[in-house]
């Protein structure tokens, strides 16, 4: 099989790095040398196990575009970036008629969905992409579809925890937070407790040491309005290696779209990913 090219943006970060390392190892992409970065990283470019990228800014990229789109006719992008640059980013795909698979959280979510919607470009959105907390996220849906309002006037109680450099509220749990308010919960997502403090996850949450500058814990708790039944759900990642699969899968799921194209959709979510046959 032809080797999906693919070009992963946001280096120097976190998980466009972790998208990097693996993604130069699997046979099934071609990992290209370029990658799109934010306007005050100072390096032109980023050497990772042995392969140069060259990093893009957002006030060359127009142009540069150009010239990586003669270089590979066809390819699919990879977001990593930041919550500033989800929106401008995805406008920037869809008119130079890149598919792109969306990892990066936070920005006008509404926004984001309709500029693909009427677009000519598929993608994949979506807050979290380890296919675990996807699976999860299928079991809320179908819940939610099926018994709405069965945690009527039920307290829910959201807290999450990152590394201390996260932009933003975490995406998943937002999205989360939509099931249970479909379960009857009414929460609202500015109640959503961020703990990005170093010692508190270490000592009160417990978190390993050597994860506390990469995990994504999140606790779900619901509480019955006389206190007698508790329900908790708990998804707690160490590092970023989980993300990988589910992103690649992606990007698969997008070759498959183009090879076979869908007129009628454009915009997909990892629960589209699982499901695919
Ligand atoms: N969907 C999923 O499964 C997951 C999603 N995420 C999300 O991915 C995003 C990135 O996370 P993480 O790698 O930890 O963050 P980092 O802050 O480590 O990396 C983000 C990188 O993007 C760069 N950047 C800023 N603006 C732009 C731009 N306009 N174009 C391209 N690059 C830009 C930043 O540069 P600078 O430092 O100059 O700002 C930085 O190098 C977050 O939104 C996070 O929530 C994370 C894990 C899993
Ligand atoms: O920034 C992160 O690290 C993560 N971000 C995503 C989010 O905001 O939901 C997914 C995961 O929690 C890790």
């Amino acid at each position: 099989m032809e080797k999906i090219n693919i070009m992963i943006n946001g280096l120097p970060g976190n998980v466009a790095k972790t998208m990097a390392r693996s993604g130069i190892t699997d046979n099934r992409f071609n990992v290209m040398p370029f990658s799109l970065t934010g306007q005050e990283i100072e390096d032109k470019t980023i050497t990772i196990d042995q392969m140069r990228f060259e990093l893009v800014k957002p006030d060359v990229r127009d142009e540069k575009i150009i010239r990586i789109k003669r270089q590979f006719n066809s390819f699919i992008t990879i977001d990593y970036t930041h919550p500033n640059a989800v929106n401008s980013n995805a406008l920037f795909y869809t008119q130079n008629q890149i598919p792109f698979v969306m990892g990066t959280t936070g920005g006008n979510r509404e926004q984001l969905e309709q500029v693909v919607k009427k677009s000519s470009t598929p993608a994949v959105i979506a807050p979290n992409m380890a296919k675990q907390i996807v699976g999860f996220q299928a079991m809320m849906e179908y819940a939610a579809n099926t018994f709405p309002g069965l945690f009527e006037g039920y307290t829910l109680q959201v807290s999450e925890s990152h590394q201390n450099g996260k932009a933003d509220t975490s995406g998943t749990a937002k999205a989360m937070v939509g099931y249970f308010n479909q379960l009857g919960a009414n929460f609202d997502v500015n109640k959503i407790q961020m703990v990005r403090d170093p010692e508190v996850q270490r000592k009160e949450w417990k978190i390993p040491k050597e994860h506390i500058a990469g995990h994504g814990w999140h606790t779900y708790t619901l509480t019955a309005p006389d206190g007698s039944a508790l329900f908790e759900f708990k998804h707690n990642i160490n590092g970023r290696d989980i993300y990988v699969s589910g992103t690649f899968d992606a990007v698969v799921f997008l070759m498959e779209k183009l090879n076979k194209p869908d007129d009628s959709k454009k915009l997909y979510t990892m629960i589209d990913v699982l499901n695919r046959p």
